[in-house]
């Protein structure tokens, strides 16, 4: 496929229409400095022809692997089984991969040696969590310890690896449940679509196997709430953050935007904010 440039625009494909992604799609149609939407994937095109139709410059769609040939910057918002299509191709090519399920790039991390040989990269958005600025920061010196306690309603963490396989019962809860504790690694196998932030936390600071995560199901609470502590030779901190569900339960609201934030930095004059 050509790759014949007319402008200086970097081009932005996105893999997923879900909840995240439609809203992406949605503010780089209604216009981003320097940036434009050239194309999506979708599973079932028909789902998203009324969505795709209304834009004010409706994307081409393509097969999830091909975005890469049409797109400066793919945006993976899809299940975390497909990251690897969807990476794969683009950062082969230099391109860059803004990665949203950030879980399944632990047991892909071969992808991050691709990119570094190919003149790629792999951007991973704060998504739902706070702070990372900080922690990254915090990781230029020593960090001791991280902690994250994460409580998520019941529809939140519904049908996860971890309590089908352990036959945990959260439907009928009337108080909180501490249903895991340990690292990073481990919630993003047992938690694979709930603790994307738990990965990205881990990545910004001492790694995922260093990450000490708790989850818990709380009927008592209608966001996801994550709460992160810090504790490192130049600051010693604690944030929280409660996140509205969005149409999907499992991701919070602010998800999409901290990508749409992202993406406006891409090209904008003034950046605030590592
Ligand atoms: N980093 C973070 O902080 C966070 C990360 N996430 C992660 O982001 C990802 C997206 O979340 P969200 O938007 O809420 O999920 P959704 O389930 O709302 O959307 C996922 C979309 O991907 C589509 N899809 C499925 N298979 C394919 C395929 N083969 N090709 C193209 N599209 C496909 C689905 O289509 P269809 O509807 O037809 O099935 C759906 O529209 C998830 O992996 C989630 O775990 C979520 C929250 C926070
Ligand atoms: O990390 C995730 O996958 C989703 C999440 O916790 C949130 O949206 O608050």
């Amino acid at each position: 496929m050509s790759e014949q440039r007319v402008s200086s625009e970097l081009r932005v494909a996105i893999a997923g229409l879900g909840s995240i992604g439609t809203k992406i799609a949605a503010a780089l149609d209604q216009g981003i400095e320097g940036l434009t939407l050239s194309a999506v994937a979708v599973r079932d095109p028909a789902k998203h022809q009324a969505f795709l139709g209304g834009l004010r410059r409706p994307p081409r769609v393509l097969p999830i692997d091909q975005l890469g040939e049409v797109a400066d910057i793919v945006v993976e918002c899809a299940p975390s089984r497909h990251l690897r299509e969807i990476v794969e191709p683009a950062v082969r090519r230099g391109k860059t991969a803004v990665v949203v399920s950030v879980g399944g790039l632990l047991d892909n991390f071969d992808l991050v040696d691709l990119a570094r040989a190919n003149g790629g990269r792999i951007i991973v958005p704060t998504g739902a969590l706070i702070g990372l600025d900080a922690v990254n920061a915090a990781a230029i010196g020593t960090i001791h310890s991280v902690k994250m306690v994460t409580r998520k309603p019941i529809d939140g963490l519904k049908g996860a690896p971890f309590i089908v396989e352990n036959n945990i019962d959260i439907d009928k809860l009337r108080e909180p449940l501490k249903l895991f504790e340990g690292t990073a690694r481990e919630a993003a196998k047992g938690f694979p679509a709930n603790l994307n932030v738990a990965v990205a936390l881990s990545l910004a600071g001492v790694g995922p196997d260093r990450t000490q995560v708790q989850i818990w199901a709380d009927p008592t609470v209608t966001r996801n709430v994550h709460r992160i502590e810090v504790e490192a030779d130049s600051a010693r901190f604690s944030m929280s953050i409660e996140n509205i569900p969005s149409e999907n339960p499992k991701t919070g609201l602010i998800t999409a935007l901290s990508a749409i934030a992202l993406l406006r930095k891409q090209r904008a004059t003034l950046c605030v904010g590592t």
